[in-house]
């Protein structure tokens, strides 16, 4: 009875329920299914990408060698792990840190040892090996003449790569001998380039048969000091590095970087036997003594890329297709505004939060002076600015002056070419600081590249720093982030010896150059060590502007070509945002006849591009500039950019660029007014309007004779005679002319993969 009467009415109930219940089931099963693959997934060994034959396959334990130079505990883990091969290992890594990292940790003042290697057919690669061992013999007896340190250089060994067993070098890196444990190795290469088969292709099979044994190590040689290879050719028949010239020097520092896990001592020097080949050689024989000497008083290769250290440069080098570098991990978070007026300085800051001193930074130096004492500092190092700005790789100087590599400077020093400026101006971007001496700044511009991590603020009121301090401050933060680089990729030792002088100055890094109350007095110190200066400020200081000293080329962000738009795009701080404008606009009008002005236009699509053309041409009549810049805007992505709603989409394309310059040149011409395109740099969608003034005889001069700037800088200090922009200009070269895409032909153009290729974006 009660089976019956239990049956139907279960029955009933699985009818009823059915559906609810089987969707239930199959819900919890596919959750379940879903949670284990993500564990699966999240399980290293269980990796989509199929393990490395090399270390898949099994060898007999007597195969093995193992070398492990360092002193180093297993852990319980590595205790455990299976025995697979054993290989030649150069160092041991510890966890969570990489080997040159290891290394420097472990570096200790040593005595250095070169070891010169040389290759040669027709001897002449043999007699300049002999005279480096003489220079380096030299070096080392100059550095060891009265000293008792236990450090220092040691007379250089010779080797012919034809005599010596490959085995002996290049399988691992040489001991110290037991009477002198400080004693450490640098190789040092001379190679002449053969396109026919010579010994130096058997030893760069060698290399490569050494990196890719799976029983050894694929950086065996990581317990060397540090590697540099010279490398000779001929440029008469081998013109150019993509047709050949010194092309196995350049694949054996390739090899050597690997092998040794990136310790580039110093860059790869090339040297044309017909022509160059010695003062090359001397150059880069200079530089390397020099690191030689370093690496023996500290023990490593120093702050910088691997090979030297880790090196943080622009934001949009991330951009950039880079093949054979390990980058610097960026934090992907968008960093929030931080408005000084919002930071607490510690203590009872209360009241100066609610009401800062209302001192207006025109006005601030007389008041300052009396109350230095009591005034914070912009930047305070403990700040959470500081450390935003140290992150994305800014030096700060004092307490209110930044300095940064651009990814310009690297890439001109890589022989990938320079900035829209090398095209338009004549200026070297491996010869460039850029510098400001205020990060302070009173706008928020909504395509600002700087995290919107920079301080603003309407009005100067912290401590003045002064300028002999930042000038000095910022030449050593430039140089030593440009001695950071000398270990990457493809730095040409030519070009990294040529960047030890700085030679431009671009004041236009982050913030505002003209809020700095001792501007005039900066610009001065760079002149007077022949440093050019470009000057961009953002048009909201027009007092300062009127009192700003010559400079070499003054800009001003031309953002927008009306008050909305400007309102919308700069997001200024200060209520009379248009006047002030107007007011620069004035100003510059004023001093185009005594220095070069500059509208700086950037385009954001969907924000100042559309129907503004009659705008910005009623600005440039008012204006009346040398020159008008217009480049697409750079896409940073943060937060303050996303805030204000710009995506990708906003970046205009080149041939956007160029529509709109038309249209505005088509403008010009109409109202009479005297311009025309003198120049393009396609890759970084740069265009530049120029007035007629610097058209010479049909020919474009938008090009700058600096040694001219100087000497009449100069008669104009001593003797009081003024002069103009077309003074000191310079006939613009053809390839950066209108409709030649303005990349210098003698650059190796490196293009970016992916799908905004046409969007490549350019810096500041
Ligand atoms: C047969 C031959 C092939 C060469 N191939 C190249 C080449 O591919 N690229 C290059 O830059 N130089 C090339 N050169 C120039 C040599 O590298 C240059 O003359 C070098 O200084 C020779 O050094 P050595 O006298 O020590 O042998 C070649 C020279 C010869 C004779
Ligand atoms: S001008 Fe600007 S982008 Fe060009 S090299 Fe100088 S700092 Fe870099």
């Amino acid at each position: 009875m009660t089976d019956t009467s239990v049956e139907p009415g279960f029955l009933a109930v699985w009818h009823t329920f059915r559906i609810p219940i089987i969707a239930s089931l199959a819900t919890l099963f596919l959750l379940g299914r879903f949670f284990t693959q993500q564990k699966r997934l999240k399980t290293p060994s269980s990796s989509s990408l199929p393990p490395s034959p090399r270390l898949e396959k099994p060898v007999s334990e007597k195969e093995s060698i193992a070398i492990p130079s360092l002193d180093f505990k297993p852990t319980s883990q590595e205790k455990q792990k299976p025995s697979g091969p054993k290989r030649i290992l150069g160092n041991r890594q510890f966890k969570g840190i990489d080997k040159q990292q290891q290394n420097d940790q472990l570096a200790k003042p040593s005595f250095i040892k070169p070891i010169i290697f040389f290759a040669t057919l027709t001897i002449s690669t043999q007699k300049r090996a002999q005279w480096l061992v003489e220079e380096l013999r030299a070096a080392a007896q100059a550095k060891s003449k009265g000293s008792d340190k236990d450090y220092g250089l040691l007379p250089p060994e010779l080797h012919d790569l034809s005599e010596v067993d490959f085995d002996d070098y290049f399988v691992s890196a040489p001991k110290s001998p037991p009477n002198s444990l400080h004693t450490r190795y640098v190789y040092c290469f001379l190679i002449p380039t053969y396109n026919i088969d010579t010994i130096i292709d058997t030893f760069l099979s060698h290399l490569d048969e050494i990196h890719n044994d799976f029983r050894i190590d694929t950086a065996p040689l990581s317990g060397l000091a540090g590697y540099s290879v010279f490398g000779f050719g001929d440029k008469e028949d081998w013109p150019t590095e993509e047709e050949g010239f010194c092309s196995q020097a350049k694949d054996l520092d390739r090899w050597m970087a690997k092998l040794t896990g990136k310790k580039r001592a110093f860059p790869l020097g090339l040297g044309d036997t017909k022509s160059d080949a010695e003062a090359s050689l001397k150059e880069w024989a200079t530089g390397l003594t020099e690191v030689l000497g370093e690496i023996a008083e500290t023990g490593g290769l120093g702050e910088g890329v691997p090979g030297s250290g880790n090196s943080l440069e622009s934001d949009e080098e991330e951009s950039e297709d880079e093949e054979d570098e390990q980058r610097p991990k960026k934090s992907k978070k968008p960093q929030a505004v931080v408005d000084l007026e919002d930071i607490n300085f510690g203590g009872s800051n209360k009241k100066a939060r609610a009401s800062p001193l209302p001192v207006d930074f025109t006005t601030q130096s007389s008041q300052s002076s009396n109350n230095q004492s009591t005034l914070k500092e912009m930047v305070p190092s403990t700040s959470p600015t500081y450390a935003a700005l140290t992150k994305q790789g800014y030096t700060i100087v004092g307490s209110h002056s930044g300095v940064k590599i651009c990814r310009w400077t690297k890439s001109a020093l890589r022989g990938r070419g320079s900035c829209y400026k090398f095209s338009f101006y004549g200026i070297k971007s491996h010869l460039c600081m850029e510098t400001t001496p205020s990060l302070s700044c009173s706008n928020k511009c909504v395509f600002c590249w700087r995290h919107g991590t920079n301080p603003v603020g309407t009005t100067w009121r912290w401590k003045v720093d002064p300028p002999e301090m930042i000038f000095k401050g910022v030449k050593e933060g430039h140089y030593k982030k440009i001695k950071m680089l000398k270990g990457v990729p493809g730095v040409r030792a030519e070009r990294f010896a040529e960047a030890m002088r700085i030679r431009h100055c671009a004041l236009s890094l982050v913030g505002e150059p003209i809020f700095y109350p001792h501007i005039n007095e900066f610009v001065g110190m760079l002149h007077d060590e022949q440093i050019s200066s470009f000057l961009v400020c953002n048009a909201q200081h027009p007092d300062q502007l009127a009192t700003l000293n010559r400079v070499t080329q003054l800009y001003v962000s031309i953002d927008a070509s009306n008050r909305e738009s400007l309102r919308k795009i700069d997001r200024p701080l200060h209520r009379d945002f248009w006047e002030r404008f107007q007011r620069c606009l004035d100003i510059l009008r004023e001093k185009r006849n005594e220095q070069r002005t500059v509208f700086r236009l950037t385009l954001v699509k969907g924000f100042n591009v559309e129907d503004e053309v009659k705008g910005y041409a009623d600005l440039v009549e008012k204006g009346l500039p040398c020159f008008v810049e217009v480049k697409g805007v750079t896409y940073c992505g943060t937060s303050s950019s996303a805030g204000a709603g710009l995506t990708m989409k906003n970046v205009p394309f080149y041939e956007e660029v160029v529509a709109f310059v038309t249209s505005l040149n088509d403008e010009l011409q109409k109202r009479g007014l005297k311009y025309g395109i003198g120049a393009e740099h396609a890759h970084s969608c740069c265009i530049l309007l120029a007035s007629e003034r610097f058209n010479v005889d049909g020919k474009w001069h938008t090009r700058i004779d600096y040694d001219r700037f100087f000497e009449l800088l100069h008669k104009e200090k001593t003797e009081g005679i003024s002069f103009r922009p077309e003074d000191y200009m310079r006939e613009t070269e053809e390839w950066a002319l209108w409709g030649n895409g303005g990349f210098d032909p003698t650059d190796q153009r490196v293009r970016k993969k992916g799908k905004n290729r046409d969007r490549v974006v350019t810096e500041e």
